[in-house]
C-alpha cells in the first residue's frame, strides 16, 4: 500500500507557516493572506517514501502574490539526519520534509533529467550527450542562498530555483551560449527543468557538471585580506597571501567570457539605462534614510554618465562578485549567470554594458577589503584602513590590468560609466544588506559616500 500524502488544505495550512522560516522566502516583511498549491505533481508514490514537486502561490495581505517551487517528501517519520528540513508537524498525517534534502528524490530528479522525461506540467531537459545519474551520495547547499543547490556524487550540481518567475532565465540561456561558444571558464550545462503552465510557463532548475576543488573567491579574498589586518605594518604586496595574481586571473577570465557572450549573442552600441539608476536611487532612499544626503551628489554622478553617450551593450552575468568565482587548481570558473534576484527575467535579460560586470567585482574588492575591519581590534585602526584601501586598490588595478591585456579595452577608460555603474551597484547592495544582513549596511553606505565624492 502507498504512503498517504497530505491534501492540498493541510498543505497550505502548515506550508503557511513554514516558508516564512526559509532564507530563500523574499517576502518576509509582509504578512502572508493566503499560501494556495497552484501544481502539485507527483514524483514517488511508495510503500514508505513519496514525494511531489510543488508550486504554491503566495498571497500577501498588501495584494502582491509570489511563486515558489517546494519539492516535498513524506515519510511515516522524517530521518534523524534529515531533521533540518522537516515542516512543522501541525495536523499533517504523515511526517513532510524538504525533498532536495532526500537522495532518493533527488536520484529521481535526475533520472527523469537523464531520460528528458516529462511528468505533469515539469518537462526535465537533458543537454549533451547521454550521461548517467552520479552514483555518489547527495547534499545540499546553499543555507544562506537565494536558491537550493544539490551536489550529486561530487559531479553534478542540481539548483532548483525558488522564487520563479515565467520565462527563460539567464542563467540558462547564457550557459547555453557559454557551452555553444565552447568556453571552458564556465561549468558545463547538464540539463534544466522547465515548468510548462501557459503564462507563467519558465525555468525551473538547472544542473551543471559540479566543479571539484573549486574555491570560493570571496574566502581567497578574505584570507589574503585577514592576513593584511593581522600585519598592519606589511604592504598588500608583502604578504605571503597577495591575491593580485589571482585577480589579474579573474579579470582576463571575465573578459574571455564577456568576449564568447558578444560572440554568440551578439553586441551593439547604445545609451545606457540611467533612468533605471536613478528610479533605484529613489527607491533606495525610501527604503535607507541614511542615504538621503548623498542623493544629490548621486545623480550628479548618473548625469555625467549620461552624458557619456552610445556605449557597447552585450548580454552579461549581470551579478558579479567574489563569491561567483571558483578558483580550482587550473584556472577560474564563474557561476551563477541569473543575474540580480530583484530584477524582473525581462530586465535581466536586456543587454547591458560590460561595465556592468567589471564594477561589480570592484564593489566586491572594497567589500573584501573593507569588511574584516569591522572586526580589528581598535587602536591602531587608521593603519589598518589605509592597508585596507591600498589592499583594494591594488587588486582593483590588478584585475582591469587582466582584463585590458584581453579585451583590448581598458575599462578605466570610461571613468563616468564606470563610477555611475558602482554607484548603483552599492545602492543595490544597501539595500540587499538592509534587507538581508542589517549589520553589514555600514559597508555600501560608507561606500556610497566615496563614490558620490570621487
Ligand atoms: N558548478 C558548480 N561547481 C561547484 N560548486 C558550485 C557550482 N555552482 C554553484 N556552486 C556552489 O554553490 C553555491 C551556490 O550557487 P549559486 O549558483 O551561487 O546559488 P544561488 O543562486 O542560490 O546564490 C556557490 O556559492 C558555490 O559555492
Ligand atoms: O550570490 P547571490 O546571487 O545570492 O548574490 C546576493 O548575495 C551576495 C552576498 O552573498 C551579495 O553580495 C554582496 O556581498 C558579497 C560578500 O558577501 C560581496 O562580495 C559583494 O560584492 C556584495 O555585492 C550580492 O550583491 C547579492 O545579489
Amino acid at each position: 500500500m502507498t504512503l498517504a500524502t497530505p491534501t492540498d488544505t493541510e498543505l497550505e495550512t502548515v506550508l503557511a507557516q513554514w516558508l516564512p522560516t526559509q532564507r530563500w522566502f523574499s517576502a518576509k516583511n509582509g504578512a502572508i493572506a493566503r499560501v494556495r498549491i497552484a501544481v502539485r505533481e507527483p514524483l514517488l508514490a511508495a510503500d514508505d517514501l513519496a514525494a511531489d514537486h510543488l508550486i504554491v502561490v503566495v498571497e500577501l495581505d498588501d495584494g502582491g502574490a509570489t511563486r515558489y517551487q517546494v519539492p516535498l517528501a513524506y515519510r511515516a517519520q522524517v530521518p534523524e539526519a534529515l531533521a533540518p528540513w522537516a515542516l512543522p508537524p501541525g495536523t499533517l498525517p504523515v511526517a513532510c520534509y524538504d525533498a532536495l534534502s532526500d537522495h532518493d528524490v533527488v536520484v529521481r530528479y535526475l533520472q527523469a533529467l537523464e531520460q528528458s522525461q516529462s511528468i505533469g506540467a515539469l518537462r526535465f531537459r537533458r543537454s549533451g550527450s547521454a550521461h548517467t545519474v552520479p552514483t555518489g551520495r547527495s547534499r545540499v547547499i546553499g543555507a544562506e542562498q537565494s536558491n537550493t543547490s544539490v551536489v550529486v556524487g561530487e559531479s553534478l550540481i542540481l539548483k532548483l530555483f525558488r522564487h520563479i518567475q515565467p520565462g527563460i532565465n539567464p542563467d540558462l540561456e547564457l550557459h547555453m551560449a557559454l557551452d555553444a561558444a565552447g568556453c571552458d571558464s564556465v561549468a558545463h550545462l547538464r540539463g534544466w527543468i522547465e515548468l510548462e503552465a501557459g503564462s507563467e510557463s519558465g525555468t525551473v532548475a538547472i544542473a551543471h557538471q559540479f566543479v571539484p576543488n573549486g574555491v570560493d573567491g570571496w574566502d581567497m579574498a578574505m584570507t589574503s585580506v585577514r592576513d593584511l589586518v593581522a600585519e598592519a605594518d606589511l604592504h598588500a604586496s608583502e604578504l605571503g597571501s597577495d591575491f593580485a595574481g589571482e585577480s589579474h586571473r579573474l579579470g582576463e577570465t571575465v573578459a574571455h567570457v564577456h568576449a564568447d557572450l558578444a560572440r554568440v549573442l551578439g553586441s551593439e552600441p547604445r545609451e545606457v539605462a540611467i533612468d533605471a539608476m536613478r528610479s533605484r536611487l529613489d527607491d533606495a532612499v525610501r527604503t535607507i534614510p541614511e542615504i538621503a544626503d548623498q542623493r544629490r551628489a548621486a545623480e550628479a554622478v548618473f548625469d555625467l554618465a549620461a552624458a557619456a553617450g552610445p556605449t557597447a551593450v552585450q548580454r552579461i552575468h549581470g551579478d558579479l562578485h567574489l563569491g561567483q568565482a571558483l578558483r580550482t587548481p587550473s584556472r577560474w570558473v564563474l557561476i551563477d549567470f541569473e543575474g540580480e534576484p530583484v530584477k524582473t527575467i525581462a530586465q535581466r535579460r536586456q543587454p547591458d554594458s560590460p561595465l556592468r560586470d567589471i564594477a561589480g567585482m570592484l564593489r566586491s574588492f572594497d567589500y573584501a577589503g573593507r569588511h574584516p575591519l569591522a572586526d580589528a581590534a581598535a587602536g591602531s585602526q587608521s593603519q589598518r584602513e589605509f592597508r585596507a584601501t591600498e589592499w583594494t586598490a591594488r587588486n582593483s588595478d590588478a584585475f582591469c590590468d587582466g582584463y585590458a591585456e584581453v579585451a583590448d579595452e581598458d575599462p578605466r577608460d570610461q571613468p563616468a560609466l564606470l563610477q555611475a555603474y558602482q554607484l548603483d551597484k552599492a545602492i543595490y547592495e544597501a539595500v540587499y544588506e538592509a534587507r538581508h544582513r542589517p549589520s553589514w549596511l555600514p559597508l555600501p553606505i560608507r561606500a556610497i559616500t566615496r563614490l558620490v565624492t570621487l
